[in-house]
């Protein structure tokens, strides 16, 4: 994550043209509208280009020179004039008002289409990233890319356009004051050059900085818990002031150095304007040319060299966001889920015979996690994973569900590869009650209507009462519509797991997956928990990655697994005839605590 957060317009596209076509693409729906924005900038530009020249025009009718002051002629330039810029205001409305539609609607359709692929991306994409990564690009990346097309395309449009008219306006008007003002034009570039190639540097730095302060800041809010049980909280300010420093040198650096950009170019804007004064005023001398020209002349050599000082600028902000487009397509361009077979069927309706036939894998390919996996699980038993941290318990569970694929062997429903199903509906045939639940904001009917999202009220209530959680839910201020907050935070443990499992049995799946909780829960919740999972089993197949002593025993096959592979399998008296490695497990954690007392069976790895 770190980096990530503030990684805004720091970031260098790695192919600048092949990005700005493909986001051309998305830019290439609103190609009516962009037309008649173009056009309004061009209508704009001409307006803006007549300004200078009636100014011009109506100091020559004042001018005593031209043999008294011309008042009809004046009045006429006035409302020209007058109607030039109410229309240039106009215009310069309707142009951002159409932009800002256009860009907001492409921004919002890349958003959608992130999104959509976000949802078919295999679980294997996000365990190999940090959710603040995945999130930078649906926020920090999408907006750079808004803001560079509602900036810089009017920018670019119409700076362009205003260089070229003013170039010829100033050409017309007088080569040779059009000479003595473009003398100062290299001088701009380079000096653009110099400056922004040292500043960019700091600004890049800025961003790795505020990126690293972002990074910091998440993970000790993350940790808040952490921090505070170990008294860290003045080593996480400490941290924390070290790299608030650190940005705020370099941000001060940056911030000084490409100050000295506007003064600087100010400074060569006036030698500019000096030059044309010389010339101008020799020649005006020599009556080769009016007042009324040096004006105007001077006002479109001040309209030709504003958009070249932007220039930088828009270098930047174009940078940045097709740097941000190009990491929206990166993401829209990894694999997505394989697609089901053409002819896969619909699992339904499925008795629960859960079959695994050799089966190895490896998350990597260079580490085999899972090694020559066999087992069969009769519909409706239950069937306990045991075995230390690590030993591939959760990824045998990962593999029946096509979180992952095998790469050896075969897992089989009812005597059917699960690969021949729809995904969709292998998916729907599993109950998950996990350690850590995940519950949504909104209200506990949503969460537990999350798998049956048409259920009746009636059937959430009589769902949640087999869960045992009606009467803790009955008790909130707002009963079922009580809003939990972020994965339910304002819940209990115990009752989230309650709700949990609620979820499972209004969706009514054929086979279960149970991640027991490690941490202990009090023993009322533990009863209540463990009379509703019973429940639950009832006539269901059932996994269950079990901790506690009372679910191993009452399995009807144990299976213990040590480095990915099935040392031991039968129920608790056969194993525990056989004296191997599950009886010295028990023997060592639970002998003593057979009457109610609770062990993690997760951790006799020193056996
Ligand atoms: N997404 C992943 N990518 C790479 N390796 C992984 C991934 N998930 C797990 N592993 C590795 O696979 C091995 C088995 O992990 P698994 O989660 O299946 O163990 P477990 O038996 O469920 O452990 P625990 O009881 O601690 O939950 C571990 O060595 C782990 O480091």
């Amino acid at each position: 994550m770190r980096g990530m957060m503030g990684r805004g317009p720091g970031g260098k596209p790695k192919n600048f043209g092949g990005t700005l076509r493909r986001l051309w693409g998305y830019i290439g729906g609103e190609r009516k509208l962009l037309s008649l924005v173009l056009l309004f900038i061009v209508i704009d530009a001409g307006v803006t280009l007549l300004g200078p020249y009636l100014i011009g025009r109506s100091i020559d009718a004042m001018s005593p020179l031209g043999g008294g002051v011309d008042f009809s002629l004046l009045q006429i330039l006035i409302i020209v004039l007058a109607a030039a810029y109410v229309t240039d205001a106009v215009l310069t409305f309707l142009q951002g008002w159409m932009v800002a539609g256009i860009s907001q609607r492409i921004v919002a359709s890349l958003r959608r289409t992130l999104f959509g692929k976000l949802q078919k991306l295999p679980v294997a994409y996000f365990d190999a990233r940090s959710h603040g990564e995945v999130m930078s690009r649906l926020t920090n990346d999408i907006d750079n890319v808004s803001s560079t097309i509602s900036q810089s395309t009017v920018q670019l449009m119409s700076g362009g356009i205003t260089i070229l008219g003013s170039l010829v306006m100033m050409i017309i008007l007088s080569p040779i004051l059009t000479l003595a003002s473009l003398i100062t034009v290299p001088i701009v570039f380079l000096l653009t050059r110099t400056i922004t190639r040292r500043t960019k540097v700091l600004f890049k730095e800025q961003q790795n900085q505020l990126g690293m302060l972002n990074g910091h800041i998440e993970e000790s809010i993350s940790g808040m818990e952490v921090v505070k049980a170990f008294n860290h909280e003045d080593k996480a300010i400490s941290d924390f002031e070290k790299v608030n420093q650190e940005l705020f040198e370099v941000g001060l650096k940056a911030q000084i150095r490409s100050g000295f950009m506007m003064p600087m170019m100010n400074v060569i804007n006036n030698i500019g304007f000096a030059a044309v004064a010389i010339v101008g005023g020799l020649l005006a001398v020599k009556s080769l040319i009016t007042i009324g020209v040096i004006a105007s002349f001077i006002s479109y050599s001040r309209q030709f060299g504003r958009p070249l000082n932007d220039l930088a600028n828009i270098y930047n902000l174009l940078q940045s966001g097709v740097a941000g487009a190009e990491r929206v397509f990166e993401v829209l361009d990894e694999k997505e889920e394989t697609a089901d077979a053409a002819d896969a069927k619909k699992l339904d309706q499925i008795a629960g015979e859960v079959e695994f036939n050799q089966v190895s894998f490896g998350y990597r390919p260079e580490i085999p996690i899972l090694k020559n996996i066999t087992f069969t699980a009769k519909p409706g038993s239950s069937t306990a994973l045991v075995g230390p941290t690590g030993a591939g318990k959760t990824t045998i569970v990962n593999l029946l569900t096509r979180f992952y694929d095998v790469t050896g062997g075969s897992v089989r429903i009812d005597g059917t590869d699960i690969r021949e199903y729809t995904r969709d509906s292998l998916r729907r045939s599993f109950g998950f009650v996990l350690q850590d639940t995940y519950l949504f904001s909104g209200t506990i009917k949503e969460n537990i209507k999350y798998g049956k999202p048409e259920a009746t009220d009636a059937e959430v209530r009589e769902a949640a009462a087999m869960a045992n959680a009606d009467v803790f839910i009955r008790r909130l201020p707002e009963g079922y519509d009580t809003v939990l907050s972020e994965n339910g935070g304002n819940l209990s443990q115990g009752q989230r797991q309650l709700l949990a499992i609620a979820r499972v049995l209004l969706a009514r799946p054929s086979i279960l997956i149970l991640d027991e909780a490690t941490s202990s829960i009090d023993t009322r919740t533990e009863l209540h928990i463990q009379d509703a999972l019973l429940h639950m089993m009832q006539g269901r197949t059932t996994f269950i990655i079990a901790h506690r002593l009372n679910t191993i025993r009452d399995a009807d096959t144990i299976m213990v697994i040590d480095h990915g592979e099935i040392i031991e399998q039968g129920s608790h008296e056969e194993l525990m005839r056989q004296q191997g490695f599950y009886a010295r497990m028990f023997d060592s954690q639970f002998k003593n605590l057979e009457h109610g007392a609770e062990v993690d069976a997760s951790k006799p790895q020193e056996i």
